[in-house]
């Protein structure tokens, strides 16, 4: 799809050291070796050394240039990232022994390589649950001091040739925040049109999702869409955004002009905000399983510096491209 080459492209022209914590899972270890392939990297694979070189010897790739392995168990930065966890975590009651075997723990040792300024950007979540992943980047990493809250979303790159003439979109948020209400729906949709510019470089159009399209049904669910999109135009009123709107009115032009008569963005969202996690997380799914999409996350934003999840049902080339996206979060450029 070319939206991933595209995004491939502009990542390799912008060095950047990227920490995966899961460095002996074998699609973990292919997508690395495509993304240096590629022009990306540096690169660091954490983890148990043997297992990893095993899987490196397997590829044929022992001594890849730009790549390093990390063992927590007998890595010189250990002692230092224990203290450092120990620091971080000391005011919720954790001990300097809690701390060392903390540091320990490939995710957060890959975490702090970020806090520390050893590395750029992580990548883990191939083996680890969302939780796990997700954890270790709000402990360690943390929220931006000017972010709302952290969220995520994915890059849906569409089938070449798909019958909407679309070819990527983002979907927010489908693997973070559980149940927003409509002050952190706003603010997810905020950052994700951020997203929309920074990665695709495409003007966002914002369709806040639900049940109902404006008002076609009345219930407290409804009211929190309205409400974050009254909280977004307050906040953003540069941000072209609509809602509530069913899937199909802000996707489908023609039933985006029946159902929502005079909007902009209906039937032209490309930026679409999920009401909680059930529907985004169930929704992306099905549009990359039964839709042919490549989903590209869970993409964190609003952290400090970057690091993002995969799913656990994640290929190589999925490695691969959310290397390429970190890379590109990690080296922000001017808008020119
Ligand atoms: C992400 C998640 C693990 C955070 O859970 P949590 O119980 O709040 O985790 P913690 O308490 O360890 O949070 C760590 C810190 O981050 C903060 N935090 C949690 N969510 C945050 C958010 N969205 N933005 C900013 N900070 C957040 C917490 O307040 C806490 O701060 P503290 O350490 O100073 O107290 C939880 O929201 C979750 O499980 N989400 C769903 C993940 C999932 O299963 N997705 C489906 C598959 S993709
Ligand atoms: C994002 C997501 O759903 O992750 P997993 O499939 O690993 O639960």
């Amino acid at each position: 799809m070319s939206v991933l080459r595209d995004l491939q492209t502009r990542a390799a022209a912008r060095p950047a050291h990227i920490v995966l914590s899961e460095g002996h899972d074998p699609r973990v270890v292919a997508g690395a070796l495509a993304a240096l392939d590629a022009g990306m990297g540096p690169i660091t694979l954490v983890g148990p050394a043997a297992e990893i070189n095993a899987q490196l010897a397997r590829a044929d790739a022992t001594g890849a240039k730009a790549l390093t392995i990390q063992d927590p168990e007998t890595s010189p930065l250990t002692e230092a990232y224990a203290a450092l966890y120990f620091e971080l975590r000391k005011h919720k009651g954790v001990s300097e022994d809690v701390a060392a075997r903390a540091a320990r723990d490939p995710l957060n040792f890959a975490a702090l390589m970020v806090r520390n300024g050893d590395a750029d950007g992580t990548v883990g979540g191939a083996v680890a649950t969302t939780s796990d992943t997700v954890r270790a980047a709000l402990q360690m990493i943390g929220k931006a001091p000017d972010a709302a809250l952290v969220s995520s979303f994915f890059l849906m790159a569409l089938p070449d040739g798909h019958p909407s003439g679309r070819s990527a979109m983002v979907f927010g948020d489908c693997g973070l925040v559980i149940d927003p209400d409509a002050g952190e729906l706003a603010a997810i949709a905020a950052q994700s049109a951020a997203s929309c510019a920074q990665l695709l470089g495409d003007a966002p159009k914002i369709g806040m999702l639900s049940f109902s399209t404006k008002g076609s049904a009345r219930h407290e669910r409804v009211t929190k869409v309205t409400d974050a999109l009254a909280i977004l135009q307050r906040d953003h009123p540069h941000l072209p955004a609509d809602g509530e709107l069913q899937f199909d009115a802000a996707f489908v032009p023609d039933v985006g002009a029946s159902k929502a008569p005079g909007s902009d963005v209906a039937g032209h969202a490309n930026v679409l905000i999920f009401p909680n996690l059930d529907a985004g997380n169930i929704g992306y799914k099905i549009a990359q399983r039964i839709g042919g999409c490549d989903a590209i996350g869970p993409v964190l934003q609003g952290l400090a510096r970057p690091a993002n999840d995969l799913s656990r049902g994640c290929t190589a080339q999925d490695v691969t491209n959310i290397i390429a996206v970190t890379t590109l979060q990690a080296t922000p450029q001017e808008p020119s």
